[in-house]
């Protein structure tokens, strides 16, 4: 049986990067690719000998029979065609045995979750929903981390707070807002998180999605693709969105905009890099937040906002800066929470290597050459990242080498796949910008390496913290050349008082240091530049934050 449905009706399925990338083909054009099945395109006649497009969806199992002699094209939704009509008997019992696997599968999951007790659960006791403490337990949550802890018994007694919560890197920031934001929302009441950069955004969705329904709305996918999405707003709790690209579809779309008022909690992850510390402010999260307090706060007055950063404490904004005008211009009161427990010196060790900053590449050589495990390296120059891959590349054959950088085509950067081989590869490398360094939760990261001095106290802080996570251990290392040395000494003096680790100094070991120099000098010299070049064919419009 076929039917005629509506353009936005038709049942998009997204195709896993996987498949896509078994067929080892370009991917331009195919990042978030979606594909339907059993739908042809047909040309209608219609009065006055128009044509139009409809869409008729092949092998239909219709719920109730229907019989019609002809198409009408008057009626869009729910037109049957003559053709492949299947006998009573057996469309009844496909559908019987449609609806039994249906409810089979539906016992299955109950059983399931009912087979978890949660009555000594370390969960209890934060007012957290039966279906959440489970949908927890199953997905391996034993018990809430530190900040977990706090952030949950803040809010069962304060849920109308506004609230701004720091935390180490690594000490599960993302389940301490993600979970009383499902546990908080009632039916018909909506949520939207906010971050800087779209991978970090695609990874709060993707822990979004272990508990309910969440839309992404990120730059570097195709607009349309996105529009569709917004037709099925109405069935999604939570937005996770960058700011550039929620403004843009805000701007056109009234689904969107029904959504928006239905916002109770407003999550900011990375705050203070939306927020920065000073008077600046991102152009577009500025508009997401004038709108917020005009229009929205207006007409929902408890529509509340929870900022979380690993680098955020009230007392870094004044009161001239864009975050104290917010707090005062609004008549918001901020409680903070949480702190910057350092627990992470127990795991974390910290070095620098003193070299000349010609040196550097050869001692990045070196060090590597001497380093097992997933090693991450921070580069300040997007060029030069260009630039190292093809190097690294030539000089570790056996060893894979990824990069990421804000300038790099969707289809270049980082993909989940990539992330995955990454973090189960014990000998690979990331060559990356800062885009990585806020949020990125990489598994397993042994290795964090700046190859430049880290522009300020925050950037260090978060580039270290994608090592020693949660409870693993890891190792930052800094290459200071001495025109970087006052701006490091005094990174490594707040390092200390922030985090109470000392930077230690460490010896690249300078025996055949030479046979690695030219080694360096010869894979570093044959990289031309016209390959370089073509990995920098992005356009600038595709860039985010970073
Ligand atoms: N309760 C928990 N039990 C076990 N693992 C957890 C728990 N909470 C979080 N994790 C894991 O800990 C890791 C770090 O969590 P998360 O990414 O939320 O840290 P974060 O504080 O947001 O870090 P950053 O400041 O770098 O963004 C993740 O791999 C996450 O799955």
């Amino acid at each position: 049986m076929s039917k005629f449905v509506k353009e936005k009706e038709l049942q998009w399925k997204k195709v896993e990067l996987d498949e896509i990338d078994h067929m080892n083909m370009d991917l331009d054009g195919f990042y978030m690719l979606e594909e339907i099945d059993g739908v042809d395109v047909v040309k209608l006649d219609q009065a006055g000998g128009l044509k139009t497009i409809g869409f008729e969806m092949k092998n239909i199992k219709a719920k109730k029979k229907k019989s019609k002699a002809a198409w009408s094209v008057t009626e869009t939704t729910e037109i049957e065609a003559p053709l492949h009509v299947e006998s009573e008997d057996q469309e009844e019992n496909e559908i019987i045995k449609e609806k039994d696997a249906d409810e089979l599968e539906e016992n299955k999951i109950i059983e399931s979750n009912d087979e978890i007790d949660i009555t000594n659960s370390s969960w209890q006791g934060y007012d957290l929903n039966e279906k959440l403490t489970k949908q927890l337990i199953k997905g391996g949550y034993i018990e809430p981390t530190m900040i977990q802890q706090t952030v949950l018994s803040y809010l069962s007694n304060n849920p109308y707070a506004n609230i701004l919560v720091g935390s180490e890197t690594g000490s599960g920031k993302t389940l301490a807002f993600v979970l009383p934001l499902i546990n908080l929302l009632s039916t018909n009441q909506t949520g939207l998180i906010i971050a800087p950069t779209r991978e970090l955004a695609t990874q709060i969705s993707q822990v979004v999605s272990i508990f309910t329904k969440a839309t992404l709305l990120i730059g570097g996918i195709s607009l349309e693709k996105q529009r569709r999405l917004l037709s099925h707003l109405d069935e999604t709790k939570v937005v996770i969105a960058t700011p550039g690209r929620f403004w843009d579809l805000l701007c056109e779309s009234e689904e969107l905009k029904e959504f928006l008022i239905k916002v109770q909690i407003l999550v900011v992850d990375e705050a203070d890099r939306l927020f920065y510390k000073t008077k600046k402010i991102n152009e577009e999260f500025e508009k997401i937040l004038k709108y917020l307090l005009e229009v929205v706060l207006n007409k929902n007055k408890k529509l509340r906002f929870w900022l979380f950063s690993a680098t955020i404490q009230l007392a870094d904004f004044d009161s001239d800066s864009c975050f104290g005008k917010f707090v005062q211009d609004g008549k918001l009161k901020f409680k903070q929470i949480g702190s910057k427990a350092a627990t992470i010196k127990d795991r974390l060790s910290v070095f620098k290597v003193e070299c000349l900053e010609e040196r550097k590449g050869c001692f990045l050589y070196k060090y590597l050459h001497e380093k097992t495990g997933r090693i991450i390296v921070f580069f300040n120059s997007i060029k030069l990242i260009e630039k190292y891959i093809l190097v690294l590349k030539k000089l570790f054959k056996s060893r894979k080498i990824y990069s990421l950088h804000a300038k790099q085509k969707q289809k270049d950067r980082l993909s989940a796949l990539e992330k995955n081989r990454f973090e189960k590869n014990e000998d690979a490398i990331l060559i990356c910008s800062d885009v990585a360094a806020r949020g990125l939760d990489i598994a397993n990261v042994d290795v964090v390496v700046h190859f430049h001095v880290p522009r300020n106290i925050d950037v260090y802080l978060h580039r270290t913290g994608r090592t020693a996570r949660l409870d693993k251990v890891g190792e930052s290392i800094v290459f200071v050349s001495p025109k970087e040395h006052s701006a490091f000494d005094k990174l490594a003096k707040m390092f200390e008082i922030q985090v109470g680790l000392k930077v230690q100094k460490h010896s690249i070991e300078m025996n055949n240091i030479k046979k690695f120099q030219k080694e360096f000098n010869l894979a570093f010299d044959s990289v031309k530049e016209t390959e370089s070049k073509k990995y920098s064919k992005s356009s600038i419009s595709e860039m985010e934050l970073e």
